[in-house]
């Protein structure tokens, strides 16, 4: 039995902050094999079967064959464009670690909870696979079993599930994610501590890996309207994020190498580059993987922790691995290629596989202000000036800020960490809270800057709030009742902030990167304030005069007819998925 030391997922610190690097723990695991299944039977429901699948707002960074071969690669490989996503009629295996609305802790969640009911609408049939957290009460024991081997230990995980929107909601379940995490915060599911993992998180994205492998062979799903039984062999598993990197490479070696799933197809969509599993070299034999997966996950940098040197890098296998590697908007596919520093280290890689972007959907029927159930009242875009004022005096005075229809209001919403540029917002609000503003932040995350938040109302009692919890009814609160939305973040592969702000209503003031050049047009339906310094130990004083600058920008327009033109061109947009899912490009 190998006895392994694991460490955690480190980002790339220098650039994007990351998270601390706990000392290696121990950990033990090796080999996988499955041995029991049970069959499952009976759920039903009806849908009809279309053939369309046009994808839109998408960007392809062509593999670069002869850049990948100077920067040391000499495989450097083609890849195929035939489509993989393309057409109708397919059977989709989404795999995440979370999935909204039965677990989320940002984005990742709520794409997981909006784009497979979209896809499924579309005539194909769509199975999630995400982990059991909690004893969610809609979904329902199959009784379907599965061992997995980790270490020579054998671990049992049953699968839970319940058909909703038509997409097969599959829940894995094992002590390692509900005992874990059940009475806890959502924003637990990777560690007790903001930005620090679990010190078994390899071994529990193992044995999820390999189940979600499992599901779409052995589930017997019966949706009753055009579907039934197994999905089969002949899927499209798209994994996502470097929880899920272990897939592909247990698809070939564990059933592509014994003849199994011969047509399956794995997409690898990343959401967030700056969280890669880098872990110690030595754990890859924790990893039940051949020897010859070893080059796909050796990785170099320059950091000392969790060792120093040698590290494997699970999303750089993610990469290598997958028949095709999407992201989240076709603005952050183009950084990722173009160089270490938005790349994380991994823009090397990226340049010998190539990466196709495209631009998130959101869930419209959560951010509809026309029946938003946390709103006081409802509205659309012809009702919004009346409307929107009279939410903000609702949040003002729910926060115990002066009530004042008339007063600007600035929201904030997000993870507060480097990523969001949440520092940088704090050290900026003295160059715009003397502007006859209100501001309010809600974020949680790192313990430095929630306390920075809680200072807020002692700095500026008149002027500002900052709430450091995750409040689902307040986020809808401040979508609808501010006039504008800060969203300084230092990266942001897309980015859903700005797209529930604007169908609210709200204008963004955003940095021009990822998805929010993609999604906001500077001076139509929101302000664009450029790109900002991504190395996250400092705060770039040019960047603290921008947010300064934008900001006065943006209540130029405050109290003239240029707002209420604004306001009703975010409102009309078409931001849902299925929007996506019809207009524009062909997917690949
Ligand atoms: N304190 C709080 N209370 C209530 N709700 C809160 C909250 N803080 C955040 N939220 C909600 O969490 C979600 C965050 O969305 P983001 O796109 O900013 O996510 P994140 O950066 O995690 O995701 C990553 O993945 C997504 C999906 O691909 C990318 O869009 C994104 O750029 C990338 O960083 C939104 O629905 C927001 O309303």
């Amino acid at each position: 039995m190998a006895t392994v030391s694991v460490s955690h997922t480190i980002s790339s610190r220098r650039f994007f902050g990351g998270v601390s690097n706990p000392e290696p723990r121990t950990f033990q695991g090796k080999g996988i094999s499955f041995l029991s299944r049970n069959q499952h039977s009976g759920y039903h429901g009806l849908r009809s079967i279309n053939n369309v699948d046009i994808l839109p707002h998408i960007r392809t960074v062509k593999p670069n064959t002869r850049e990948a071969k100077k920067r040391g690669f000499q495989n450097a490989r083609s890849r195929s464009s035939t489509s993989i996503i393309c057409g109708s009629g397919m059977r989709v295996v989404f795999v995440s670690a979370e999935c909204a609305p039965w677990s989320k802790t940002g984005g990742l969640g709520d794409v997981l909870g909006g784009l497979p009911p979209a896809m499924a609408a579309n005539g194909h049939r769509v199975m999630t696979v995400s982990p059991r957290y909690d004893q969610y009460k809609d979904a329902w024991d199959t009784s379907v079993l599965v061992e997995v081997k980790v270490a020579d230990k054998l671990y049992t995980v049953r699968f839970y599930h319940c058909y909703k929107r038509g997409v097969d909601r599959v829940f894995v379940d094992h002590p390692v994610f509900l005992e874990k995490i059940w009475g806890k915060t959502g924003g637990k599911l990777y560690g007790m501590v903001a930005g620090e993992d679990f010190d078994d998180n390899q071994l529990r994205f193992s044995i999820f890996c390999q189940a979600a492998l499992e599901a779409p062979r052995i589930l017997n799903l019966n949706d009753g309207d055009g579907f039934s039984g197994p999905y089969g062999e002949d899927v499209v598993f798209v994994y996502n994020d470097w929880h899920t990197a272990l897939l592909p490479c247990y698809l070939k070696s564990m059933y592509k190498a014994n003849g199994i799933y011969q047509n399956a197809k794995a997409v690898f969509c990343i959401h967030n580059v700056a969280y890669q599993g880098r872990f110690m070299f030595s754990d890859f034999e924790s990893l039940g993987l051949p020897d010859t997966f070893k080059s796909s996950f050796d990785f170099y940098d320059g950091y000392t922790k969790p060792i120093k040197g040698r590290k494997i890098n699970w999303m750089k296998a993610a990469i290598l691995e997958s028949d095709k590697v999407l992201t989240v908007s076709p603005y952050y596919a183009s950084e990722l290629v173009s160089g270490a520093d938005k790349g994380v280290e991994l823009d090397d890689v990226l340049l010998k596989t190539g990466i196709t972007g495209i631009v998130n959907g959101m869930d419209i029927q959560e951010w509809d202000p026309r029946i938003d159930k946390y709103l006081p009242v409802n509205y659309d875009v012809t009702t919004a000036m009346d409307a929107k004022p009279i939410i903000k005096e609702a949040l003002q005075a729910e926060l115990g800020l002066p009530i004042d229809r008339t007063i600007p209001l600035i929201g904030f919403i997000g993870r507060l960490e480097e990523q969001k540029g949440s520092d940088i917002l704090m050290e900026a609000i003295p160059e715009f809270i003397n502007e006859n503003i209100q501001l309010v932040v809600l974020g949680t995350g790192k313990k430095i800057m929630e306390k920075q938040l809680e200072q807020l109302e002692k700095k500026y009692p008149h002027n500002a709030r900052g709430v450091a919890t995750f409040n689902v009814p307040l986020a809808h609160m401040i979508n609808s009742g501010a006039d504008f939305m800060l969203i300084p973040s230092r990266f942001e592969p897309c980015g859903l902030i700005q797209l529930q702000a604007m169908k609210c209503g709200t204008i963004p003031i955003a940095t021009t990167t990822g998805g929010l050049p993609d999604t906001i047009k500077d001076g139509v339906t929101g302000f664009l304030m450029g790109g900002f310094n991504v190395d996250c130990e400092v705060v770039d004083p040019v960047d603290v005069g921008a947010v300064g600058k934008a900001v006065k920008r943006a209540l130029s327009i405050h109290g003239t007819p240029a707002l209420s033109e604004m306001i009703e061109k975010c409102m009309v947009q078409d931001f849902s998925w299925k929007g996506r899912l019809r207009s524009g490009k062909k997917f690949c």
